[in-house]
């Protein structure tokens, strides 16, 4: 049994990473890149334990992908580590970030393996180029340019984040604290994804999945004589509205099912209880806008979306354009991707009995094309 935990950090906002997308969120082939890294190291068989940091958001979205162990991640680097360790009943761990997303299987065995008596293994690489710092050059044999992961003895690694200063890696913060490191040579491939071009340089990243994810919805609300109409996230003229606990959009709201559907991301209703008061009368727009940007950073591209608005009345004709425009606007296409069918049911059923309105909506998505950049 191993006695070594791994703990990849994925929690990051990638505030420097030039895209909306979150880069632990890009596709390789089929699977998030915390995915694909966290499996890849997982076949190893190195580890006894994997775990995960993340946002809390995206947490609850990793857990439809996999069963590995998420926490939720801090406000720093350092913060997130804390909260990882623990969960680590280990004597070793290894700290990664998910950025480092070409680490080997050969690299992580010879960091693994290598038996020093340190607190804190530390992969370098060395530096070929002419280094000035603060204006003078200095000797560049002398320098080291540190990578993760780094291992080091869980205990001392615990101690050594007591501190109240941020450190950017383990072992700054085990030396800062008494410890003692040991470098061993690094992986020249074990490049960090900082920026978009960072990307060119990972070559174990195979392209995006081209699959194109379908989902449907499907809402419905009864009429209420009371209150103002909105749907297709325009403002209907009607002596009455829909009972709801929000704005009652049964459009948008079958249209959010339908983009979630597309993604795995569950229903509408997980998303935005129907019992929370921060959703009470609001506008549905806001709850689309919600969806489009969760949507965007986990490395989602909406192609088109098709709804068929059920209902005796009230007639939608002459608002059929300016819902595809409100619509088109919110989820950032073309308006002639966005196509509003109309229907009556001829009477029959409860629609029929002009008690309310259902709608059926249909979305695609795709994965974010990272290598098209
Ligand atoms: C938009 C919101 C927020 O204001 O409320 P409304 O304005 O429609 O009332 C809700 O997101 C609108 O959620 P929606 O999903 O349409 O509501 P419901 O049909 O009542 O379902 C609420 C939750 O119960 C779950 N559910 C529903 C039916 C069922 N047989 N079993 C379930 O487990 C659904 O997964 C959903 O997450």
């Amino acid at each position: 049994m191993s006695n070594v935990t791994l703990i990849l950090l994925a929690a990051g906002s990638s505030t420097r990473f030039e895209l909306d997308i979150k880069k632990q969120w890009l596709r390789v082939g089929n699977q998030p890149l915390w995915q694909f890294v966290a499996e890849k190291c997982e076949k190893t068989k190195l580890f006894k334990k994997i775990i995960i940091t993340s946002s809390l958001d995206d947490i609850e979205f990793m857990k439809y992908y996999s069963d590995f162990v998420f926490i939720e991640g801090g406000n720093s680097r350092q913060e997130s580590l804390k909260n990882s360790l623990k969960e680590v009943d280990t004597e070793f761990v290894l700290v990664s970030d998910i950025a480092r997303s070409c680490i080997s299987e050969e690299f992580l065995q010879n960091i693994i393996s290598y038996r020093g008596k340190s607190d804190c293994i530390v992969p370098y690489l060395k530096v070929n180029d002419t280094i000035v710092y603060d204006d003078q050059t200095i000797d560049r044999d002398r320098v080291k340019v540190v990578q993760t992961p780094q291992l080091s003895i869980t205990s001392a690694l615990i101690s050594a984040l007591e501190q109240k200063e941020e450190f950017t890696d383990e072992s700054s913060a085990i030396v800062a604290n008494g410890g003692s490191r040991e470098f061993i040579l690094g992986q020249s491939s074990a490049h960090k994804i900082t920026h978009i071009e960072d990307l060119k340089k990972l070559q174990c990243l195979t392209p995006p999945s081209n699959d194109i994810l379908s989902g449907t919805g499907f809402d419905v609300h009864a009429f209420d004589e009371k209150g103002e109409m909105y749907l297709g996230g325009v403002k209907i003229d009607s002596k009455y509205g829909f009972k709801a606990h929000s704005d009652g959009d049964v459009a948008i709201h079958a249209l959010i099912d339908a983009l979630l559907g597309a993604a795995g991301m569950g229903d509408i209703g997980m998303m935005f209880p129907d019992n929370d008061t921060a959703y009470k009368n609001i506008d549905s727009k806001k709850l689309l806008k919600r969806v489009v940007t969760t949507l965007c950073n986990f490395g989602f591209v909406i192609i088109n979306v098709d709804l068929t608005i059920a209902a005796q009345k009230p007639k939608i004709g002459n608002y059929k354009l300016q819902m595809r425009k409100v619509l088109s606007t919110i989820l950032n296409i073309e308006s002639q991707r966005v196509n509003i069918k109309a229907t009556t049911t001829e009477k029959l059923g409860f629609i029929g009995r002009c008690e309310g309105v259902g709608v059926i909506a249909n979305a695609n998505l795709k994965y974010f094309d990272w290598t098209k950049i």
